[in-house]
């Protein structure tokens, strides 16, 4: 039997790796009104990320980075394949040019969606993916400057480290928001960079009560300071 041509799809992360975009087809008939990761066939003498970013940028209007393809592949009819991988956006905002509604889903949301059937496989991978980049501390900075310094003294000691931009839970608007470093280096060497670069941790449990990300406001002092003196 001829070998199956494959199909790429991206699992599409917010900036907060919380969420993955879900997009909703409109043909063929067979396939309108299920849910896909948005993607495409790749083309002969094409490698399959190459063809993911192209696809995305046809589709979506914008452009993303590959970042792992998730563990297995997935038979679509009897000549094709789905492969899935994650990928971050790099520049613009994805907007539906060949679907008719996107969505942003949280791991809790994934099964809210009618998902194609070769789409299903990949999910509980998909969970696995958002939960464990939303779980991962980070250091947040307020100057994209300090954020990217950070980020390259952490490279230059070996660990992963990239920069995106922070958003506060259910807002799209980036404007005056902080900068995020996600990191697989250990909590310590994160603290120390943030004190050097002035930014503050956020690490599991590290929220605000209303879930935002921005610092706990300092009290503001009640009585006038008073200077610790040594007793006579
Ligand atoms: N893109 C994409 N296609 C999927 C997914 N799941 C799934 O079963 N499919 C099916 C639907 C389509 O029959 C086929 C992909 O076709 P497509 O129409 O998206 O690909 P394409 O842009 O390269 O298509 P074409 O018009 O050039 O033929 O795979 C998925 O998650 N993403």
């Amino acid at each position: 039997m001829a070998e199956r041509a494959i199909v790429v799809a991206a699992a599409i992360l917010d900036a907060t790796g919380e969420r993955v975009l879900a997009a909703r087809r409109t043909t063929p008939p067979e396939t309108a009104g299920r849910w896909e990761l948005p993607g495409g066939k790749v083309e002969p003498e094409e490698t399959p990320e190459a063809a993911l970013v192209r696809e995305i940028g046809e589709e979506l209007g914008c452009v993303v980075e590959v970042l792992d393809w998730l563990p297995g592949e997935a038979p679509i009819g009897e000549s094709h394949v789905l492969r899935a991988a994650t990928a971050r956006l790099t520049a613009g905002e994805p907007r539906p040019r060949e679907h008719d509604l996107l969505r942003w889903l949280t791991a809790e949301e994934l099964d809210e969606v009618d998902w194609l059937a070769p789409d299903r496989p990949f999910l509980p991978h998909l969970a696995d993916a958002l939960t464990a980049t939303s779980h991962a501390p980070r250091g947040i900075f307020f100057e994209e400057d300090d954020a990217r310094s950070a980020a390259a003294q952490l490279r230059a000691e070996g660990w992963s480290a990239d920069v995106v931009r922070e958003r506060y839970h259910g807002e799209d608007d980036d404007e005056d928001h902080p900068w995020a470093v996600v990191t697989d280096a250990p909590l310590l060497v994160l603290e120390l960079l943030v004190d050097e670069y002035d930014g503050w941790l956020d690490a599991p449990g590290d929220d605000g009560p209303d879930g935002s990300l921005a610092p706990e406001p300092l009290d503001l002092p009640t009585a006038p300071r008073r200077v610790k003196r040594p007793d006579r």
